[in-house]
């Protein structure tokens, strides 16, 4: 059975069509980027995988089972924007999740395996450079740093599938480029499902062992919104082939090309 089940989802919003006919079957463990043009309905899609969309027809299975409407353990989200508790030290920002996840009925840990969760929590700080700011507010970091803060909360869950909508966007070079190496690690460690939407191309294709391109297949030049986008192109890459191949620019089929020069 596949991790996540994607079968004939329709998305409109009103009578606009933003998705149609999306139809994936992903296996556990499968790292899929999402690209695709501005607005074509990437993060939809993700929404409705956190069932904070319904599709309009279709069906969506995650682990046979339609979507939670609670958030929980099996799936860790991490939006654009840092999305961090600001009322919490950074520490106990990350040892909420912890705390959740090891001790779902009880509440708040205490005792050797609260130590051993704040030993954890501190290694990963460390690990995302901010050790140092362990004991500051969200308010005291910067956006990169909140943001990194923000991947390691949701990776501490170590959900089954984690969702991850343009979470890099926002990060100097340096940074991103460490913390896709503190994602690839994670993934490797804990086998988990990843959807991650991104503008980057060479992004998607040095993160990831599955593109998905969504794209309207067919378009109407006088009314843009005749038509929703779907998956047009499925790349599976082994680790042979994870040169970037040569992918189509984005955009409807017909649609006219910009005049040279
Ligand atoms: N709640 C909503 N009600 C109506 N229209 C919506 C709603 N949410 C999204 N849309 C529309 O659906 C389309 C797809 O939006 P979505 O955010 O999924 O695109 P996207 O591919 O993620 O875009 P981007 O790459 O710019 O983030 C857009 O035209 C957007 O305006």
């Amino acid at each position: 059975m596949s991790a996540v089940s994607v079968r004939r989802v329709f998305k409109t919003y009103g009578h606009t069509p933003i998705l149609e006919n999306v139809d994936l079957d992903i296996d556990e463990g499968q790292f899929c980027a999402i690209v695709g043009a501005s607005g074509c309905g990437k993060s939809t899609f993700l929404r409705m995988l956190l069932a904070q969309e319904m599709p309009s027809a279709g069906e969506i299975r995650i682990d046979g089972q339609p979507p939670a409407r609670e958030p929980g353990p099996d799936r860790g989200v991490v939006f654009q924007r840092y999305s961090v508790f600001p009322h919490l030290s950074v520490r106990r920002n990350l040892l909420l999740p912890m705390e959740f996840g090891g001790s779902r009925l009880l509440g708040r840990l205490f005792g050797p395996r609260r130590q051993e969760l704040e030993r954890e929590a501190d290694r990963v700080l460390e690990r995302i450079g901010l050790a140092h700011m362990a004991d500051a507010w969200p308010s005291q970091l910067s956006g990169g740093m909140q943001q990194r803060l923000a991947i390691a909360q949701a990776l501490a869950l170590k959900p089954k599938v984690l969702l991850l909508d343009e979470p890099f966007g926002a990060l100097d070079p340096g940074t991103r480029k460490s913390m896709h190496e503190f994602l690839l690690d994670l993934w490797r460690e804990t086998g988990m499902t990843i959807f991650m939407v991104s503008h980057d191309l060479s992004e998607a294709f040095t993160l990831a062992n599955r593109v998905l391109v969504f794209d309207k297949r067919r378009w109407d030049p006088h009314d843009p919104t005749a038509f929703g986008a779907t998956v047009t192109y499925d790349f599976k890459l082994t680790e042979k082939d994870w040169e970037k191949p040569d992918v189509p620019a984005f955009g409807p089929p017909d649609a006219p090309q910009p005049a040279a020069g």
